[in-house]
């Protein structure tokens, strides 16, 4: 049993407007509430499209919840001439505590490189937040057999030259591009040979203390009835959960996977 608390980390994509997200932070709530959600038991964020931020915060602040809540990118600079751009500073003023970069939708359709998720996770690390660095393979990359190295790549790349203490404080969530949005969930054993691959790497390359402290997600299609099996896994700490986490019922029921 490791010391690390589980997170169930929700992100909602480009979905919801700020009624409906609204809606679904006060579904959530009250979901989590009824049941007695013991928070030290699994940390709960949702990550919602910049334009809900200030709903969700104003939510969360007037009913104190201890729901956290991050955003899906941040720009690399501080201010200026970088339009449709978000800031770390403008996003702490919002309250938002975990920063996603890296998902394969923006590697994909953005282009965005491991030297720039990096830099992204940097960024956010340095502005007080959480970075929640994305990696995974893409569905040929499983078929030749090369998931793991591709993977450790990725992090290697975007982590190179940081300090054991800093990578402490990041979440990596490993998804499996060909198991995102489509019904496809890698096994848990698929799961935890690269979560576990993770963890030995960043024991090679920072330290015991550092790959005992890091938190590795899950994340493509996770549901409440795989979430329990998967959490059951050495190496899996949580799930970053896209799909499932637009209803307050069963994002509240995956967060309760250790009841
Ligand atoms: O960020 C979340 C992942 O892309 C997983 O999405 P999904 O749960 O809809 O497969």
């Amino acid at each position: 049993m490791s010391n690390r608390t589980p997170l169930m980390a929700g992100n909602w994509k480009m979905n919801l407007d700020h009624l409906e997200a609204n809606h679904l932070i006060q579904g959530l709530a009250m979901e989590l509430k009824d049941h007695d959600h013991d928070y030290s038991k699994c940390e709960v964020v949702v990550i919602p499209p910049f334009t809900d931020l200030r709903t969700v915060q104003t939510v969360v602040e007037a009913d104190s919840l201890s729901i956290k809540y991050g955003a899906q990118d941040v720009s690399i600079h501080d201010n200026g001439a970088y339009t449709g751009e978000i800031s770390t500073a403008m996003l702490d003023k919002l309250g938002v505590t975990h920063v996603v970069m890296g998902h394969s939708e923006r590697r994909e359709y953005h282009g965005e490189s491991d030297e720039l998720v990096g830099a992204k996770a940097r960024k956010a690390l340095d502005a007080g937040m959480t970075p929640i660095l994305c990696c995974g393979e893409a569905l040929e990359v499983r078929k030749a057999g090369t998931h793991v190295e591709f993977v450790l790549g990725q992090i290697r790349a975007a982590l190179a030259g940081w300090a054991a203490e800093d990578v402490a404080k990041i979440v990596i969530a490993y998804e499996p591009i060909w198991a995102i949005g489509t019904g496809e969930t890698a096994t848990a054993a698929d799961a935890q040979e690269v979560c576990s691959a993770i963890r030995e790497a960043l024991r090679a390359d920072f330290g015991e203390e550092t790959a005992e402290a890091t938190r590795i997600l899950y994340g493509g299609s996770a549901k409440p009835d795989n979430i329990k099996e998967l959490m059951a896994q050495a190496d899996v700490d949580g799930a970053l959960i896209g799909g499932a986490s637009l209803k307050a019922e069963s994002f509240a029921a995956m967060a309760r996977f250790y009841a």
